[in-house]
């Protein structure tokens, strides 16, 4: 499948990487999307937020051109993957890196062969040392000890097998990167720290990340806009604080419901300890711990 053509784009300059418009995706009678709109912002991460059921997972399918869309158009590098033929989709399916729920590694293979799979699909020419030693390099960005190239899944954490599934999503050098529920299972701690990972990742690669998550902490912390998918559609795309004053009611329950109050009250509890040399925030800091929050998770 692969061609010569490859690695041979330029990076994608324009302002929206991904455009989604008047998407439709239907199974049987259940319309799931009905004239959804999206654009996504190069550069930045957005979270995806909606009820379960809502519809998360099949935009993010439909946008990586595993699930064809009843109608609507969506494009991909100001190209457009609904019309396209499979060889001009393949064009730029090698520029987007996926870690889908649970990882979704084989699990009979290491997780350095893991992270080769896409290289050998993509660049079949490459050496076998070359291709050793970038899937080596990619391991170790997403801080796992070297060790782990040569461990099957089944050795690994939970942690480690998204930090796994990752290396496997970064192994191309992917312009965009998409995340389904990265977070669901890890401890908070775990789940912080991939959250840290994710914004590094994106600050020092120069990534496009879209990433759906129920975990409010996630959202508060590194997404720089978020899409509320409702009612069929994406209902709203903005910061957290400006949803936050949007009058609709399943927005008011997620964000300003406890747990969405209690991820706020933990990110602004980071924030001041970072200022913990003047007065105002020690003296917050010690108000704001007793309260009942902590990293609570949605
Ligand atoms: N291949 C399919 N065939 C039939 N129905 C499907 C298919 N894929 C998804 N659906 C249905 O589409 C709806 C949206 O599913 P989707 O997985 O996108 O939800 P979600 O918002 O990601 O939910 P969750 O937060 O629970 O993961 C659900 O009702 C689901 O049953």
């Amino acid at each position: 499948m692969a061609d010569a053509s490859h690695g041979k784009h330029e990076r994608f300059r324009g302002d929206y990487p991904i455009i989604v418009e008047g998407l439709v995706n239907r199974f049987g009678t259940q319309t799931v999307h009905q004239d959804l709109d999206l654009r996504v912002r190069r550069g930045e991460i957005i979270g995806v937020v909606g009820g379960s059921g809502s519809g998360k997972s099949v935009l993010m399918r439909s946008i990586i051109g595993l699930q064809i869309p009843k109608e609507g158009d969506i494009r991909i590098f100001d190209k457009s993957i609904t019309d396209a033929q499979p060889d001009e989709v393949l064009g730029v399916r090698d520029r987007w890196g996926v870690l889908f729920q649970g990882g979704a590694l084989f699990s009979t293979l290491t997780v350095g062969e893991n992270v080769e799979v896409p290289l050998k699909q993509f660049y079949p020419d490459i050496s076998d040392k070359l291709r050793h030693e970038i899937a080596r390099y990619k391991v170790m960005l997403t801080g796992l000890p070297e060790e782990a190239v040569s461990k099957f899944p089944s050795e690994l954490s939970g942690g480690m097998k998204k930090r796994a599934g990752l290396a496997r999503a970064l192994a191309l050098d992917p312009e965009l990167l998409f995340l389904d529920e990265p977070t669901a299972g890890l401890d908070p701690i775990g789940a912080a720290a991939f959250d840290r990972l994710t914004r590094e990742l994106k600050d020092t690669l120069g990534l496009t990340v879209f990433l759906i998550t129920h975990d409010l902490d996630t959202l508060h912390e590194i997404c720089d806009r978020v899409a509320v998918i409702a009612d069929k559609r994406v209902i709203a795309v903005d910061t957290v604080p400006n949803l936050m004053e949007l009058d609709h009611p399943w927005i008011q329950e997620y964000f300003n419901g406890p747990r969405g109050r209690a991820a706020l009250t933990a990110q602004a509890l980071d924030e001041l300890r970072q200022h913990m040399d003047m007065p105002i925030a020690a003296n917050a800091v010690k108000a704001l711990d007793k309260t009942p929050s902590g990293k609570d998770k949605a």
